[in-house]
């Protein structure tokens, strides 16, 4: 909680990947973030994907009866219990000293996939024994 001079403001946490790459930008070293910003060349790739999510819309349903919901589903002959896998990204030790074990724990927490990159800055047997509940790839 941060005040201002007269009323309490609540900090509020990020909830879309806009919100997290402006708190990244608060803590992460400009070398950093360069890097994380960025794609190869003339990012045409990078460009086409922030295009393609913001043709995305969510369909608001009413009158829905949501007390039982299942958002399992089978990826590669693997029961997920929700569609998500984080895809697999460098030197994840640059933005937190946890690195690769944090965000290996962070989508099996979910119930996700983790999907390790060659280019980690954890070792895969550290990551395989402390992300034990999480279902693993491995990018090579
Ligand atoms: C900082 C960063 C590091 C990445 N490192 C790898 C990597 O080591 N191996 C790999 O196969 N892909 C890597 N990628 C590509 C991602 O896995 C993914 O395919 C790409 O970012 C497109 O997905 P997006 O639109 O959700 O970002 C990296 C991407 C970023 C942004």
């Amino acid at each position: 909680m941060i005040t201002n001079n007269s009323f309490p403001v609540k900090k509020v946490p990020p909830c879309c990947v806009q919100d997290f790459e402006n708190n990244a930008r608060k803590v992460l070293p400009h070398s950093v973030l360069d890097y994380y910003q960025s794609g190869s060349c003339g990012q045409h790739t990078l460009r086409n994907n922030q295009e393609s999510f913001n043709k995305l819309r969510i369909r608001p349903r009413c009158l829905i009866d949501v007390s039982k919901r299942d958002t399992s589903t089978e990826v590669l002959g693997f029961k997920v219990k929700v569609p998500i896998g984080v895809s697999p990204s460098a030197m994840q030790k640059m933005a937190h000293p946890e690195g690769e074990i944090g965000n290996a724990r962070a989508v099996g927490s979910v119930g996700g996939i983790y999907i390790l990159s060659m280019l980690s800055t954890i070792s895969i047997e550290d990551v395989a024994a402390k992300a034990l509940d999480t279902i693993k790839w491995f990018q090579l």
